[in-house]
């Protein structure tokens, strides 16, 4: 048996006090406790809309370079499925945002947001590697999942208007979806070469510090 540490989980480790908080801020916690302020909330929930429509491209990226890997198939089909959910994922925002009263149209994003958007637009050039497209859409999603499925595990306080959200990202279907993309980012980085090891190491990194400023933006005024 393998008992070496993959490439993702050696960087999470090595990483660690990142990771935590990225999956752990107190934006999360505060939904975890109960002690979500609403405002904060709406907040996250209009910029991450904005987030969500620029991933779309992102991900069909992602799937674009995998068509230059001729070798690699079965990538295929996890990352078309990640394409289609988007689609449901933007209708589920438009209706959470109905109830909340936000309006979509009017929303402004925020330098957080506009700065991440252009790292997912970094990724658009077909000469960007794959391997380090897909440790980022790992990285992306992962972060989510970790952070969510925490504010419905054990003994949680979350607001019953906001478990609908945190079953979006945090059910379990979501996270085995997750290990499928941590998968295939492992089985890239075991072959690739050190440069682009390097590189995806980078990218992992930047995901965490992103995720974080975007947390900050969503529970600051
Ligand atoms: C900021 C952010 N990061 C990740 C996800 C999950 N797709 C998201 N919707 N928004």
């Amino acid at each position: 048996m393998d008992d070496e540490q993959s490439p993702t989980a050696t960087w999470q480790a090595k990483h660690r006090e990142l990771y935590e908080q990225a999956t752990r801020h107190s934006f999360i916690l505060s939904i975890r406790d109960g002690t979500v302020d609403f405002s904060s909330f709406k907040r996250w929930l209009g910029q991450d809309y904005i987030f969500v429509k620029e991933f779309v491209p992102f991900v069909c990226s992602v799937l674009l370079k995998l068509q230059k890997e001729s070798e690699i198939n079965s990538d295929k089909e996890i990352i078309l499925g990640g394409v289609a959910a988007l689609s449901d994922e933007l209708s589920w925002f438009k209706n959470e945002a109905s109830k909340w009263g936000v309006d979509l149209c009017g929303i402004t994003p925020f330098t957080a947001n506009t700065e991440y958007c252009r790292f997912l637009q970094s990724f658009g050039p077909l000469d960007v590697n794959y391997t380090v497209a897909a440790t980022a859409f790992w990285a992306i999603e992962t972060v989510y999942q970790e952070s969510f499925s925490f504010c419905i595990e054990g003994d949680h306080k979350t607001p019953t208007e906001l478990l609908g959200t945190c079953q979006r990202w945090g059910n379990s279907d979501f996270g085995q979806y997750c290990k499928s993309l941590q998968e295939i980012a492992d089985r890239c980085l075991k072959k690739a070469p050190a440069d682009v090891v390097r590189k995806a190491e980078e990218v992992f990194v930047s995901v965490l510090k992103h995720e974080i400023e975007f947390w900050n933006m969503s529970s600051s005024e």
